[in-house]
């Protein structure tokens, strides 16, 4: 077999996911499973799931997994890569425990994991490393002898993410009038997590107020806005902004949101608005609703002409920048010297997540860590 296409030590990798409700009945338990636990106010659950109620009761998250498992198996079949790639989710099936039951049946012993979340935070990280150790329990339970579990590190930076999102931008950039176009703003959209969430993000004491969370956004926001520049000759200015809050009034989350800034960029006279999902890895309902319903409407309201570029999704770039870091991480544990791809200044982020990265509320057991009670 080509050297550089060698998965070994790893038999198999899992795209592990958020899930979403695919039919009206599906809303309100999918809801319930989201937000166990979690504090979220009941009114704020009926509002959500009206979101999801105008689309039909159907998330496009779980189709969009299915397209992105899809092109990756098709990479891999073409590039000569022998690594079945299998799909769980958190909050909706097929879910995590049951795919991971299935892999071990499938006599699969070593298991690496792609979520779709690109950044460090307890939610995008820490919590799906929970979602690994609470399927490993259950495995356990069940008498089966447990896989090795690993994680890709973050791929936020990696210049497969990186360039499609640019090249987004600039397919946005050519959709606004030509008169707007070389004045218009960039604004880097991701969820807000609670500001505490934030500053405790990634390992202990390694950045500053905000956390890894918030100086990831904002590295891979300047790599964008710099190949911007680059390809459009225009300096424009940018701003890194949130969206989709939750949670009680009083607890301080990240801000601003996404409307108060659109109507900023109205009062100060910005000519137009692209809004760039820089924190996210396919057009979901926090997409599809937040930005392209709630957003656009605010901004067409407030007569600020607004586009919203593309997230990776399963284009080609993104699919082979994921073969990249699995066959990256696959040399790593071989105790070989892989080049670790990334742009921006932050470099390469760390494999293993140390003890104490992203801790949530309640100290839970994680898996594929530092701290994992599994090897
Ligand atoms: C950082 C982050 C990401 C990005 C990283 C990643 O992609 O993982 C993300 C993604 C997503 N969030 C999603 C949906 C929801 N998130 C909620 C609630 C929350 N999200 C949070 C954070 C994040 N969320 C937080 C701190 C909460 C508060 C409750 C808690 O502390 O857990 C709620 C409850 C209702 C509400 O309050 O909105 C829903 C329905 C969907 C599915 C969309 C679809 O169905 O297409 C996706 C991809
Ligand atoms: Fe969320």
């Amino acid at each position: 077999m080509d050297r550089a296409l060698n998965p070994n030590p790893y038999d198999a990798l899992l795209l592990l996911s958020f899930g979403g409700p695919e039919g009206p009945d599906d809303v309100l338990p999918f809801l319930e499973n989201v937000t166990r636990g979690r504090g979220i106010p009941r009114e704020r659950l009926t509002e959500v799931g009206a979101h999801y109620h105008l689309f039909g009761g159907v998330s496009p998250i779980n189709e969009q997994n299915r397209t992105l498992l899809a092109a990756l198996r098709a990479d891999f079949a073409e590039r000569g890569l022998d690594l079945p790639v299998y799909w769980g989710n958190r909050n909706w099936a097929p879910y995590v425990t049951d795919t991971l039951r299935e892999m071990v049946r499938d006599g699969r012993r070593r298991i690496l994991v792609l979520a779709t979340s690109a950044y460090a935070s307890y939610s995008g990280c820490r919590q799906y490393r929970e979602d690994l150790a609470g399927a490993l329990a259950a495995l356990k339970r069940e008498g089966l002898d447990l896989p090795r579990v690993d994680k890709l590190r973050h791929y936020f930076n990696h210049p497969g993410f990186l360039e499609t999102m640019t090249d987004g931008v600039l397919a946005a950039l050519d959709r606004l009038p030509a008169d707007v176009r070389d004045g218009a703003h960039l604004a880097f959209c991701t969820h807000s997590i609670p500001d505490a969430a934030a500053d405790t993000s990634g390992p202990p004491a390694a950045h500053g107020a905000g956390g890894a969370y918030v100086a990831q956004h904002l590295d891979a926001a300047r790599a964008v806005v710099a190949a911007v520049r680059e390809a459009t000759g225009a300096d424009r200015p940018w701003e890194l902004v949130y969206q989709s809050r939750s949670g009680a009034p009083h607890i301080p989350w990240l801000e601003p949101d996404i409307v108060d800034h659109l109507k900023d960029l109205r009062a100060k006279g910005a000519p137009a608005v692209v809004m760039v999902p820089i924190g996210f890895v396919s057009d979901h309902m926090e997409v599809l609703y937040d930005l392209d319903t709630e957003a656009l409407t605010a901004a067409d309201e407030l007569g600020l002409p607004a586009v919203r570029s593309a997230t990776v999704g399963a284009d080609p770039r993104f699919v082979a920048a994921v073969r990249d870091l699995v066959l990256e991480r696959a040399a790593t544990e071989r105790d070989e010297s892989p080049r670790r791809r990334a742009l921006g200044a932050l470099g390469p982020s760390h494999d293993l997540c140390p003890v104490g990265c992203c801790p949530g509320r309640q100290e839970r057991p994680a898996a594929a860590g530092a701290d994992s009670p599994y090897a």
